[in-house]
Formats: structure tokens, sequence, C-alpha cells
């Protein structure tokens, strides 16, 4: 933690500019593009390897969530990281340990709904790393879209002054949207759990034939779930930013389509901008 300080002090002293990417580690080529991206936009980036166990429910993966240490740190190398910071949670979370973070609205639908106390958890640690490593540009992905939007809120309305970067999902070549829970998948799910880009890829083909009305769009997403035999938790349109349900979208508006599923025990989510 000292050391974390020091470093970021050091480089503001020497009037450089510091990138930081958060990360809970196992890390793939989504987590890479949001590096290479800091290395571009900064003079030195930092990343962070934490598993928090503030944003996951007691029925969740924590115990298990996939970890490669070796092979991490290999990637932060390839990717030009400068630092990389992977405390305990007793660091994070000594004994004594009371500060929260709340974004009360855009938390509220989505993944927030399913997951209560997920955004808490996310956003307490987010402004913890903020707060330590003081970046002038932190990196997200924006396969996590919802999460993004809590990250800018937060951002915001506690006036980190971080330029908050979402960068596009990179996906696998078939369309799979890269994810590290994507390793839990058995080779019969890997294939199933196409059907959440394709069916996002349909409602986009509807949106550009003409077609914006929810049901419709959704109902194409829908069909590829229960073709595949994928649980849906959440399917939505939603306004881009606000991401309050929407009824219909226009071209021009900007709005998200968003999917959560569940392919086996595994849950995965992806998103598609629609209009905009
Ligand atoms: N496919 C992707 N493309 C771009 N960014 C991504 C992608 N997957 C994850 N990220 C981003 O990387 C950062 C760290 O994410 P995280 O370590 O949770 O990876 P993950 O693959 O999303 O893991 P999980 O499977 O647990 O959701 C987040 O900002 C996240 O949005
Ligand atoms: C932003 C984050 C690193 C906070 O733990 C996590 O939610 C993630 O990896 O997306
Ligand atoms: N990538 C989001 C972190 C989580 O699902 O807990």
């Amino acid at each position: 933690m000292a050391e974390v300080k020091a470093w970021g002090a050091a480089l503001r002293r020497d009037g450089r500019t510091l990138a930081l990417v958060p990360t809970m580690g196992y890390l793939h080529e989504g987590h890479l593009s949001l590096m290479r991206e800091g290395r571009r936009r900064a003079d030195g980036v930092a990343t962070s390897i934490f598993v928090n166990p503030t944003q996951f429910g007691p029925k969740e993966d924590l115990s298990r969530y996939p970890r490669d240490w070796e092979g991490d740190l290999a990637r932060c190398a390839s990717a030009g990281v400068d630092a990389v910071f992977a405390p305990e949670p007793s660091v994070m979370y000594p004994p004594g340990y009371e500060t929260y973070v709340e974004v009360t609205e855009v938390s509220q639908g989505l993944c927030g709904a399913r997951r209560p106390g997920h955004f808490r958890g996310v956003a307490t640690i987010v402004t913890q790393l903020l707060c330590l490593f003081r970046p002038e540009v932190a990196l997200f992905g924006e396969k996590d879209y919802q999460q993004l939007q809590v990250i800018r809120a937060l951002n915001r309305d506690l006036h980190l002054g971080v330029d908050i970067v979402g960068m596009p999902t990179v996906r696998e070549p078939d369309g799979l949207a890269m994810s590290s829970r994507n390793a839990y998948l058995s080779p019969d799910e890997r294939k199933r759990a196409l059907a959440i880009s394709r069916g996002l890829g349909k409602a986009q083909a509807l949106f550009r034939a003409g077609t914006g009305e929810a049901p419709a769009l959704l109902e194409a997403i829908r069909e590829e779930l229960r073709a595949a035999d994928l649980r849906e938790d959440y399917v939505e349109l939603v306004d881009a930013e606000r991401l309050t349900p929407l009824a219909s979208v226009r071209p021009g508006q900007p709005a998200r389509l968003l999917v959560a599923a569940f392919c086996g025990a595994t849950r995965l989510i992806d998103n598609q901008p629609l209009g905009g």
C-alpha cells in the first residue's frame, strides 16, 4: 500500500501521468486491450488484480473464481504495464473497515437487481483504488456496461476528476464476449453460449430493418436463448446513460440492449449499442 502511494507520488512529482486498469485477474485480450490503451493515454500504467469479496453474493463464485498469477504477470508485462498491485483482502478491508460507496440510481436495475450489493462492492473498491492511485485515466470495459455507468457516476459525484474511459468489448472470433468466467464452460456450454451474441446480432439486424419496438427486439434475443437452452436472467432495452427501460427506440437515440443468462451454472453477460 505504502509502495503504491510512493510510486504514484513519484510519477506525479515528475509531471508524468498515470493510467489505472482495475481487474480481478485471469487476464485475457479484453483486459490487455485496456492496458494497451492506458499505455497510449498516459506515461505510466498500473493494473490491480484483486478478487474483491464485497462484490460477490453469498451464493456466488468468490471461492472458485479462476486465478493464474504467473500467467497474469507475463500478460501484464507483454501489454506494457509498469506496476501490478495485488493486495490481500485484509489490506483493502482491514479490521475496523467501515466505509462503503453506494451509487443509488444506475445501480438499481439489471445486474444490480439480480446481484444485491454487487455494485456497492464494486463502487467501494473502485473508489478505494482511484483514491489510492490517483490516476489521470482509468479504463473499464463496456462488456460490464452497467458497472461502467456506476463508475462514471461515482467519479462525477465524488469529484474524483479521473478520465473514465470505456473500451469496446473484445470478442472471441465466433462472437462470444471474452470473460474470465468463460473458463467455467464445458465444450457443449461454450457452443451454446454463442446464443447470447447471436441474439444481440439478430436484434441489431431487426432494428436496422426498421423495428424499434422493445418487445420485438427482446423476443429476437429470447428466441436464441431458448433454442440454446440458456436460462434468461434479464434481457432489456434501456437508455444508454441512465439505464432506464425503453418501450421503443428511434434511429439516433442512444440505447443499449443488455443480456444476462445462465449457461449451465455459469452466468454470462453481454450488451450492444442500438441506435445512437
Ligand atoms: N471482453 C472484454 N472486452 C473489454 N473489456 C473487458 C472484457 N472483459 C472484461 N473486461 C473489462 O476488464 C475489467 C476487469 O474485468 P474482470 O477482471 O471482471 O474480467 P471479466 O472477464 O469481465 O471477468 P468476469 O468473467 O468475472 O466478468 C473490467 O473493466 C471489464 O469490463
Ligand atoms: C472493476 C472491478 C475490478 C472491481 O472489482 C471488477 O468489478 C471487474 O473486474 O470488472
Ligand atoms: N466483471 C464484473 C465483476 C463481477 O462479475 O463480479
